[in-house]
């Protein structure tokens, strides 16, 4: 059973951070966020607009796995989150679906 989380992440990096350190942090930003995106665990993130942020939706078995994705992510001291538990919605369609 999979618990969800909105998770807001506000990305500030140091103004005079070198640009290769700069450029090689994002891709190991990059690389890892796919990881987990691919594993289903990470299944939404967009761009918050106009700001050095995203606002991404997590799925997984426990706060210690959220705690341990989010802990792992190269950009994590560079970040502020607002993490939000979300609970199924009774409004929502999906729940009125038939089951196959
Ligand atoms: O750009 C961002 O929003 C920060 C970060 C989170 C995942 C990722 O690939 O980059």
């Amino acid at each position: 059973m999979s618990q969800h989380f909105a998770v807001r992440m506000d990305v500030a990096l140091p103004p005079d951070m070198d640009p290769a350190e700069r450029a090689a942090l994002l891709a190991r930003e990059k690389a890892y966020s796919q990881q987990w995106q691919r594993s289903g665990h990470w299944p939404h993130i967009w761009r918050c607009v106009g700001e050095y942020a995203n606002l991404s939706v997590f799925a997984v078995e426990s706060n210690a796995q959220l705690h341990e994705i989010l802990w792992g992510l190269p950009l994590f001291p560079y970040m502020t989150m607002t993490i939000t538990p979300l609970a199924a919605h009774p409004s929502d369609i999906a729940l009125d679906a038939p089951a196959p």
